[in-house]
Protein backbone atom coordinates (compact mmCIF):
# COMPACT_ATOMS: atom_id res chain seq x y z
CA UNK A 1 0.00 0.00 0.00
CA UNK A 2 1.19 3.41 -0.85
CA UNK A 3 0.46 6.61 0.85
CA UNK A 4 -1.30 7.39 -2.36
CA UNK A 5 -3.59 4.66 -1.84
CA UNK A 6 -4.88 6.02 1.85
CA UNK A 7 -8.60 7.37 2.04
CA UNK A 8 -7.37 9.58 4.65
CA UNK A 9 -3.43 10.51 5.55
CA UNK A 10 -3.36 12.56 8.67
CA UNK A 11 0.08 13.84 10.03
CA UNK A 12 0.77 15.51 12.88
CA UNK A 13 -2.54 17.03 13.03
CA UNK A 14 -3.06 20.46 15.54
CA UNK A 15 -6.52 21.73 15.71
CA UNK A 16 -8.14 24.82 17.94
CA UNK A 17 -11.33 26.47 18.26
CA UNK A 18 -10.49 29.86 19.48
CA UNK A 19 -6.90 29.29 20.41
CA UNK A 20 -7.69 26.67 22.74
CA UNK A 21 -5.78 23.33 21.51
CA UNK A 22 -8.22 20.42 21.19
CA UNK A 23 -6.21 17.97 18.89
CA UNK A 24 -2.64 17.45 19.18
CA UNK A 25 -0.32 15.70 16.90
CA UNK A 26 -2.75 13.31 15.24
CA UNK A 27 -1.81 10.94 13.28
CA UNK A 28 -4.40 8.55 11.74
CA UNK A 29 -4.78 6.37 8.24
CA UNK A 30 -7.45 5.05 6.48
CA UNK A 31 -6.93 2.47 3.78
CA UNK A 32 -9.76 1.20 1.40
CA UNK A 33 -11.26 -1.77 2.81
CA UNK A 34 -10.10 -1.00 6.55
CA UNK A 35 -12.60 -0.16 9.00
CA UNK A 36 -11.14 1.93 12.19
CA UNK A 37 -12.74 2.79 15.08
CA UNK A 38 -12.10 5.99 16.96
CA UNK A 39 -12.81 5.90 20.91
CA UNK A 40 -12.16 8.43 24.11
CA UNK A 41 -14.02 9.70 26.45
CA UNK A 42 -16.37 12.59 26.52
CA UNK A 43 -14.53 15.94 25.31
CA UNK A 44 -11.58 13.62 24.13
CA UNK A 45 -11.66 14.85 20.37
CA UNK A 46 -13.32 12.41 18.29
CA UNK A 47 -15.83 14.38 16.70
CA UNK A 48 -13.27 17.59 16.80
CA UNK A 49 -11.22 14.78 14.68
CA UNK A 50 -14.15 13.80 12.28
CA UNK A 51 -15.13 16.81 11.21
CA UNK A 52 -11.88 17.73 10.67
CA UNK A 53 -11.52 15.24 8.00
CA UNK A 54 -14.82 16.03 6.42
CA UNK A 55 -13.61 19.37 6.21
CA UNK A 56 -15.48 21.24 8.47
CA UNK A 57 -12.98 22.32 10.51
CA UNK A 58 -9.35 23.82 9.78
CA UNK A 59 -6.35 22.23 10.87
CA UNK A 60 -3.99 24.75 12.71
CA UNK A 61 -1.01 22.97 11.41
CA UNK A 62 0.40 19.30 10.13
CA UNK A 63 -1.31 17.53 7.14
CA UNK A 64 -4.58 16.30 6.03
CA UNK A 65 -4.54 13.93 2.70
CA UNK A 66 -8.23 12.96 1.13
CA UNK A 67 -7.84 9.91 -1.57
CA UNK A 68 -4.12 11.58 -1.80
CA UNK A 69 -4.68 15.02 -2.24
CA UNK A 70 -4.44 17.76 0.16
CA UNK A 71 -7.86 18.28 1.71
CA UNK A 72 -7.84 21.85 0.76
CA UNK A 73 -7.92 20.73 -2.73
CA UNK A 74 -10.36 17.72 -2.83
CA UNK A 75 -13.27 18.48 -4.28
CA UNK A 76 -14.65 15.03 -4.90
CA UNK A 77 -17.02 14.92 -1.50
CA UNK A 78 -19.33 12.23 -3.81
CA UNK A 79 -16.73 9.80 -2.77
CA UNK A 80 -17.37 10.13 1.20
CA UNK A 81 -20.50 9.39 2.97
CA UNK A 82 -20.63 11.75 6.20
CA UNK A 83 -22.56 10.48 9.42
CA UNK A 84 -22.98 13.54 12.03
CA UNK A 85 -24.82 13.32 15.23
CA UNK A 86 -28.31 13.42 14.80
CA UNK A 87 -28.57 16.27 17.05
CA UNK A 88 -26.54 18.28 14.95
CA UNK A 89 -29.52 17.92 11.97
CA UNK A 90 -32.04 20.61 12.64
CA UNK A 91 -34.18 20.35 9.67
CA UNK A 92 -37.90 21.60 10.90
CA UNK A 93 -39.59 20.70 7.36
CA UNK A 94 -37.68 18.08 5.29
CA UNK A 95 -39.20 14.60 4.91
CA UNK A 96 -36.87 11.13 5.85
CA UNK A 97 -36.60 10.78 1.83
CA UNK A 98 -35.69 14.54 1.23
CA UNK A 99 -32.53 14.12 4.37
CA UNK A 100 -31.91 10.70 2.39
CA UNK A 101 -31.81 12.31 -0.90
CA UNK A 102 -29.11 15.06 0.03
CA UNK A 103 -26.67 12.38 0.06
CA UNK A 104 -27.13 12.27 -3.58
CA UNK A 105 -26.16 16.32 -4.04
CA UNK A 106 -22.56 15.80 -4.47
CA UNK A 107 -23.24 13.51 -7.71
CA UNK A 108 -25.27 16.35 -9.77
CA UNK A 109 -24.46 20.32 -10.87
CA UNK A 110 -26.38 23.11 -8.22
CA UNK A 111 -30.14 22.31 -9.16
CA UNK A 112 -29.73 19.33 -11.34
CA UNK A 113 -32.41 17.13 -11.32
CA UNK A 114 -32.74 13.48 -9.79
CA UNK A 115 -32.31 10.66 -12.28
CA UNK A 116 -33.51 7.18 -11.80
CA UNK A 117 -29.50 6.65 -10.78
CA UNK A 118 -30.78 8.92 -8.01
CA UNK A 119 -33.86 7.47 -6.98
CA UNK A 120 -32.98 3.85 -7.16
CA UNK A 121 -29.91 4.90 -4.67
CA UNK A 122 -32.24 6.31 -2.25
CA UNK A 123 -34.68 4.01 -2.37
CA UNK A 124 -32.16 1.18 -1.72
CA UNK A 125 -30.75 3.00 1.26
CA UNK A 126 -33.79 3.60 3.00
CA UNK A 127 -34.50 0.14 2.85
CA UNK A 128 -31.01 -1.36 4.28
CA UNK A 129 -31.66 0.97 6.99
CA UNK A 130 -35.15 -0.11 7.51
CA UNK A 131 -37.13 3.27 7.27
CA UNK A 132 -39.04 2.32 3.22
CA UNK A 133 -41.93 2.93 5.40
CA UNK A 134 -41.22 6.18 7.05
CA UNK A 135 -39.83 7.50 3.56
CA UNK A 136 -42.37 10.86 4.00
CA UNK A 137 -42.62 10.87 7.33
CA UNK A 138 -40.58 14.48 8.82
CA UNK A 139 -37.73 13.54 9.91
CA UNK A 140 -38.38 15.80 13.05
CA UNK A 141 -40.81 13.72 14.24
CA UNK A 142 -38.82 10.62 14.18
CA UNK A 143 -37.16 8.84 17.54
CA UNK A 144 -33.12 9.69 18.13
CA UNK A 145 -32.43 5.73 16.87
CA UNK A 146 -34.61 6.62 13.62
CA UNK A 147 -32.98 10.22 13.10
CA UNK A 148 -29.63 8.44 13.06
CA UNK A 149 -30.87 5.67 10.52
CA UNK A 150 -31.92 8.08 8.40
CA UNK A 151 -28.76 9.82 8.51
CA UNK A 152 -26.63 6.72 7.54
CA UNK A 153 -29.77 6.34 4.97
CA UNK A 154 -27.89 9.81 3.71
CA UNK A 155 -24.75 8.54 3.59
CA UNK A 156 -25.41 5.36 1.86
CA UNK A 157 -27.23 6.72 -0.87
CA UNK A 158 -24.21 8.79 -1.46
CA UNK A 159 -22.60 5.12 -2.91
CA UNK A 160 -19.09 6.94 -1.16
CA UNK A 161 -15.88 5.08 -1.14
CA UNK A 162 -15.40 6.37 2.38
CA UNK A 163 -17.58 6.78 5.31
CA UNK A 164 -16.75 9.01 7.91
CA UNK A 165 -19.16 8.15 10.87
CA UNK A 166 -19.85 10.46 14.36
CA UNK A 167 -21.85 7.56 16.34
CA UNK A 168 -23.48 6.05 14.40
CA UNK A 169 -24.95 3.62 16.55
CA UNK A 170 -26.42 6.24 19.34
CA UNK A 171 -29.91 5.45 20.28
CA UNK A 172 -30.35 3.26 17.63
CA UNK A 173 -31.61 0.06 19.41
CA UNK A 174 -29.77 -4.02 19.37
CA UNK A 175 -31.78 -5.18 16.91
CA UNK A 176 -31.19 -2.56 14.03
CA UNK A 177 -27.44 -1.92 15.55
CA UNK A 178 -26.65 -5.63 14.59
CA UNK A 179 -28.42 -5.00 10.65
CA UNK A 180 -26.42 -1.60 10.50
CA UNK A 181 -22.99 -3.17 11.50
CA UNK A 182 -23.37 -6.06 9.30
CA UNK A 183 -24.36 -3.45 6.45
CA UNK A 184 -20.53 -1.55 7.37
CA UNK A 185 -19.22 -4.94 7.73
CA UNK A 186 -20.56 -5.93 3.77
CA UNK A 187 -19.53 -2.51 2.68
CA UNK A 188 -15.89 -2.97 3.97
CA UNK A 189 -14.99 -6.02 2.36
CA UNK A 190 -16.52 -4.88 -0.74
CA UNK A 191 -13.33 -1.82 -0.28
CA UNK A 192 -14.76 1.05 1.19
CA UNK A 193 -13.14 2.62 4.21
CA UNK A 194 -14.48 3.64 7.54
CA UNK A 195 -13.63 6.14 10.19
CA UNK A 196 -16.12 5.27 13.05
CA UNK A 197 -16.82 6.98 16.71
CA UNK A 198 -17.97 3.98 18.53
CA UNK A 199 -19.20 3.57 21.89
CA UNK A 200 -21.30 0.68 21.37
CA UNK A 201 -18.48 -2.69 21.24
CA UNK A 202 -18.54 -4.71 19.06
CA UNK A 203 -21.52 -3.11 16.73
CA UNK A 204 -18.78 -3.01 14.02
CA UNK A 205 -16.06 -5.28 13.13
CA UNK A 206 -13.10 -3.13 13.38
CA UNK A 207 -9.74 -3.38 12.10
CA UNK A 208 -7.95 -0.98 14.03
CA UNK A 209 -8.91 1.02 16.87
CA UNK A 210 -7.49 4.40 17.92
CA UNK A 211 -7.85 6.22 20.87
CA UNK A 212 -8.01 9.74 21.93
CA UNK A 213 -7.27 11.32 25.34
CA UNK A 214 -7.32 14.79 25.38
CA UNK A 215 -6.80 15.84 21.56
CA UNK A 216 -3.64 13.23 22.17
CA UNK A 217 -3.95 9.42 20.30
CA UNK A 218 -3.05 7.41 23.14
CA UNK A 219 -3.00 3.88 21.42
CA UNK A 220 -3.95 2.37 18.48
CA UNK A 221 -4.80 -1.30 18.60
CA UNK A 222 -5.01 -3.94 15.81
CA UNK A 223 -8.00 -6.01 17.48
CA UNK A 224 -11.34 -6.01 16.73
CA UNK A 225 -12.23 -5.39 20.45
CA UNK A 226 -11.63 -1.80 21.86
CA UNK A 227 -11.80 -3.58 25.51
CA UNK A 228 -8.34 -5.47 24.85
CA UNK A 229 -6.95 -1.85 24.11
CA UNK A 230 -4.38 -0.15 26.82
CA UNK A 231 -7.07 1.15 29.48
CA UNK A 232 -7.17 5.04 28.40
CA UNK A 233 -6.21 7.44 31.22
CA UNK A 234 -8.61 9.10 33.15
CA UNK A 235 -10.43 12.21 32.00
CA UNK A 236 -9.83 15.21 33.71
CA UNK A 237 -13.43 16.27 34.37
CA UNK A 238 -12.38 19.98 33.44
CA UNK A 239 -10.64 18.79 30.21
CA UNK A 240 -7.95 21.11 28.22
CA UNK A 241 -8.92 23.76 30.55
CA UNK A 242 -7.70 21.62 33.74
CA UNK A 243 -4.48 20.49 31.33
CA UNK A 244 -3.84 24.33 30.18
CA UNK A 245 -4.22 25.61 33.69
CA UNK A 246 -6.67 28.09 32.80
N1 LIG B 1 -17.28 24.72 18.74
C1 LIG B 1 -16.46 24.59 19.80
N2 LIG B 1 -15.88 25.66 20.36
C2 LIG B 1 -15.04 25.54 21.42
N3 LIG B 1 -14.69 24.34 21.96
C3 LIG B 1 -15.25 23.25 21.43
C4 LIG B 1 -16.15 23.31 20.34
N4 LIG B 1 -16.52 22.03 20.01
C5 LIG B 1 -15.89 21.23 20.89
N5 LIG B 1 -15.13 21.97 21.73
C6 LIG B 1 -14.28 21.43 22.80
O1 LIG B 1 -13.33 20.57 22.22
C7 LIG B 1 -13.11 19.42 23.04
C8 LIG B 1 -13.35 18.15 22.23
O2 LIG B 1 -14.74 18.11 21.88
P1 LIG B 1 -15.31 16.95 20.96
O3 LIG B 1 -16.74 17.25 20.72
O4 LIG B 1 -14.42 16.78 19.78
O5 LIG B 1 -15.14 15.70 21.93
P2 LIG B 1 -15.72 14.21 21.77
O6 LIG B 1 -14.59 13.28 22.06
O7 LIG B 1 -16.42 14.04 20.48
O8 LIG B 1 -16.76 14.16 22.98
P3 LIG B 1 -18.15 13.32 23.15
O9 LIG B 1 -17.78 11.88 23.35
O10 LIG B 1 -18.73 13.94 24.38
O11 LIG B 1 -19.01 13.56 21.93
C9 LIG B 1 -14.04 19.59 24.25
O12 LIG B 1 -13.27 20.13 25.31
C10 LIG B 1 -15.08 20.59 23.79
O13 LIG B 1 -15.55 21.37 24.84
Amino acid sequence: MTAGDLLVEARNLYVSYGGIPVLRDVSLEVAPGEAVGLHGGNGSGKSTLIRTVVGLIPHVSGELRLFGQPVGQFHDWKRIGYVPQHSAINVPNATVREVASSGRLPHHAPFGWPNRADRRAIDESLESVGLSDRADWPFAALSGGQKQRTLIARALATEPDLFVMDEPMAGVDLHSQEGLGHLLGDLVHGGAGLLVVLHEIGAVELDRNVTLCDGRVTDVHHDANPAHATPEPEQSVFGLQDTLGT
